[in-house]
């Protein structure tokens, strides 16, 4: 009888036990929206388990938030907000702009690459670049030396290597064409040096380009570890992905410090591009304006190609949206006496109003930039009502504010440039709704020039060719760096209009 009850008091411990155990394993409950947070491990559970899908589940759990907008927390002190709240971005982007700057945890990850670009620094630092940038961008010089380079590497790379690959039949990778236009082209902004990476010779800016592309991508690679602690060991210890993101710096940093230093010996000078016009300030170090350069062209480097990338699969399953640019770039083009093929002027490219807004509903659901993340100086309140600590990170979801239906209405997830255009013309939107190009001081500074580039491109080629996406129908899968790239590229068949060749 007492070997009974021994057992059975062993066996009411064991089940309250279990019974503790799960609760204490159980998320909490005191909501049923936002992040599952569990004791002591916090959000860390979920983000592990989806991680490879990182946009789409934190678009979830903000579509199902009252205001749109998460607490996370995640052990190692890392406490943050995330928001696809117009009146959250507002307020940290522009009314509480001072408390809310890129902060010392995005910087020191970014630091190694970038410096003290204008794209990784605050305060005054960031001001300096920004006051030089922001009048020079809006310069007519700048925007003419942006349009012939465009024109010039449309004319003699993109076209004929389009045209080459119809007669030969041979598949391409749109994404790799359209990534190694923009680095040529934003170089030659940068300081006036030909990559040639697009169909030159390419020899050195290939090396170039490839070291970039692993610097950029492995430096933002450190922002989804589980614990930051370990690639500051690998760091430490020189191994793995630390060791290769050192390599690469070394060689960016090697081509771009040539160029600097043999600028500032006085030789090649050249008064258009970016460069020249901050080696202008003789307090400018060689290492500070060689952070300059480089965040100059991380900015613009990825970012078109992107957006194109993604119209151009959009595109290839809605012919309609395709009959539509074709008719609009028609007409500008014969009004203007322009044969197929001629370069169009901005103030032709300014009148395509439709492509426009076909380009800009791309980016509304596959943004270039998909999350963008602050840091909190001092605690605060957003205007949704949620708490916010000093030091927490603030993110503002620009891919998941695509597709609320709180700011789009029902059709969010659908494409239809139409929702742009009203009597005819583009209409823009609030850049705290759509926060594609950023808002506020910090808004991006090549927006228009970005438009310049993309419609250039667009109408150039969907006047002269057909193309084919293998698989159009699946969406891409895509890769998280600090852009929204296609996994794996986005492989495409060409056919040149009036060759009479099939796919
Ligand atoms: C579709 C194309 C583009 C998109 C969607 C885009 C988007 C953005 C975004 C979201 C930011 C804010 C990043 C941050 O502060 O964390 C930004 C900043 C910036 N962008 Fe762009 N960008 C594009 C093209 C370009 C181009 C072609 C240039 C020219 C080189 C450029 C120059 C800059 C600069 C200099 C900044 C930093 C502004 C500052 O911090 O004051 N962007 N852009």
């Amino acid at each position: 009888m007492e070997v009974f009850s021994i057992q059975v008091f062993f066996l009411f411990f064991l089940l309250s036990l279990y019974i503790y155990l799960q609760f204490l394993n159980a998320p909490k409950k005191t909501k049923n929206y936002g992040f599952k947070t569990y004791p002591l491990l916090g959000a860390l559970p979920e983000f592990l388990m989806n991680r490879h899908q990182f946009l789409e589940w934190t678009t979830k759990v903000l579509a199902n938030c009252p205001t749109n907008t998460a607490v996370f927390h995640r052990p190692g002190g890392v406490h943050g907000v995330i928001t696809a709240n117009p009146l959250n971005v507002e307020h940290m982007l522009k009314s509480n702009f001072e408390n809310y700057p890129k902060g010392i945890r995005f910087i020191s990850l970014l630091e190694d690459f970038l410096g003290n670009g204008i794209f990784n620094s605050d305060n005054e630092l960031w001001k300096i670049q920004r006051k030089t940038a922001s009048y020079e961008f809006n310069t007519k010089s700048l925007r003419n030396f942006v349009m012939e380079n465009v024109t010039v590497e449309i004319r003699t790379r993109l076209l004929p290597i389009l045209s080459k690959a119809s007669e030969t039949k041979r598949f391409l990778d749109l994404q790799d064409i359209l990534e190694r236009f923009a680095f040529d082209n934003v170089c030659k902004l940068a300081f006036n040096v030909d990559p040639g990476c697009l169909g030159g010779d390419g020899t050195a800016g290939a090396g170039f380009m490839r070291a970039f592309e692993d610097a950029a991508t492995l430096s933002s690679g450190r922002f989804m570890y589980a614990f930051p602690l370990l690639w500051k060991v690998k760091k430490f210890l020189q191994v793995g992905t630390e060791q290769r993101l050192r390599e690469s710096i070394v060689t960016v940093h090697e081509f771009a410090d040539k160029i600097i230093r043999s600028r500032l010996e006085g030789k090649d000078s050249d008064d258009q591009d970016l460069l020249s016009r901050f080696i202008g300030n003789e307090h400018n170090s060689p290492e500070f304006l060689r952070d300059i350069i480089i965040s100059f062209i991380l900015a613009g480097r990825d970012t078109t190609s992107s957006a194109l990338t993604w119209f151009f699969w959009i595109l290839s399953s809605r012919p309609d949206v395709k009959e539509k640019i074709l008719s609009e770039i028609e007409t500008i083009r014969v009004q203007n006496g322009k044969r197929i093929g001629d370069p169009f002027s901005l103030e032709e490219l300014r009148d395509m109003q439709y492509l426009h807004a076909a380009i800009s509903e791309t980016m509304r659901l596959y943004p270039p930039v998909p999350i963008d993340t602050k840091a909190c100086l001092n605690d605060d309140v957003l205007p949704d009502g949620t708490v916010i600590k000093k030091d927490w990170f603030i993110s503002y979801h620009t891919y998941a504010m695509g597709r609320m239906e709180n700011i789009w209405g029902k059709d969010c997830c659908e494409y239809k440039p139409e929702r742009w255009i009203e009597n005819g013309m583009y209409r823009s939107e609030n850049p705290f709704r759509f926060p594609v190009f950023h808002a506020g001081p910090r808004m991006c500074l090549g927006k228009d020039m970005a438009y310049i580039q993309m419609k250039s491109i667009a109408a150039a080629v969907i006047e002269k060719f057909e193309m084919e996406v293998v698989n159009k129908d699946t969406c891409p899968a895509h890769v998280l760096s600090l852009t929204l790239r296609m996994k794996g590229g986005l492989p495409v068949g060409v056919k040149e209009k009036g060759t009479g060749l099939v796919f």
